[in-house]
């Protein structure tokens, strides 16, 4: 799946050191409490799996589906939920956990969301923040990397749901997703 690749953004001993300090971060930041760490899948999937084993405090885990994006790399702005939790949010300190924040439309639903089913409060963590592409103004928590505004994969980022097993990021090759 190498040779698909254009560019190697981010190498896996790079995202795995960024998580550890991510893991850390929320250790401090909840210590004591018992946050609802919610997944936003799919993209959020490896990223999850990861991050909790570096936090070293309690917490209780859920996942949302939301659907916001075609088989197209184009946002189409639409926000719907395809899962929704398992979890009362009402009281809870809520943390989401994203893989990319790209035009912000799926996180400002989703925060809202839990604002209004009156979350203590709501957080987000993002592996992947891609400023250049935002429609809606949304900061999130803490970020693990920047990255420039081109189409990335892998780390739970598909493309035509491929490449989400990826240990590594990457940007494809224009011909892959042309041809
Ligand atoms: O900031 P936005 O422009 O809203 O984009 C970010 C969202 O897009 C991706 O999910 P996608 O809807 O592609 O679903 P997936 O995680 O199942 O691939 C990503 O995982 C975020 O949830
Ligand atoms: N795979 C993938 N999904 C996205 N969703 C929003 N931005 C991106 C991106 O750059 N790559």
């Amino acid at each position: 799946m190498k040779n698909d690749m254009k560019e190697i953004l981010l190498t896996e001993e790079q995202i795995q050191q960024k998580i550890k300090e991510l893991g850390q971060a929320i250790t401090k930041e909840y210590e004591g409490r018992f946050p609802l760490v919610v997944g936003v899948l799919k993209g959020a999937l490896p990223f999850m799996a990861d991050l909790i084993k570096a936090v070293d405090t309690h917490l209780e885990i859920d996942f949302m589906d939301v659907s916001s994006y075609g088989k197209s790399t184009v946002s189409s702005g639409e926000v719907k939920i395809v899962k929704d939790l398992d979890t009362k949010v009402e009281g809870r300190d809520v943390l989401i956990v994203e893989d990319i924040i790209d035009s912000g439309l799926t996180l400002s639903y989703l925060i809202e969301l839990f604002k209004y089913r009156k979350a203590k409060s709501v957080k987000v963590v993002t592996l992947l923040d891609k400023p250049e592409g935002r429609k809606v103004d949304l900061v999130p928590d803490m970020t693990g990397f920047v990255v420039p505004d081109e189409f990335v994969v892998g780390y739970g980022l598909d493309f035509a749901e491929r490449y989400r097993n990826l240990p590594y990021v990457g940007i494809l090759k224009p011909e892959v997703y042309e041809g």
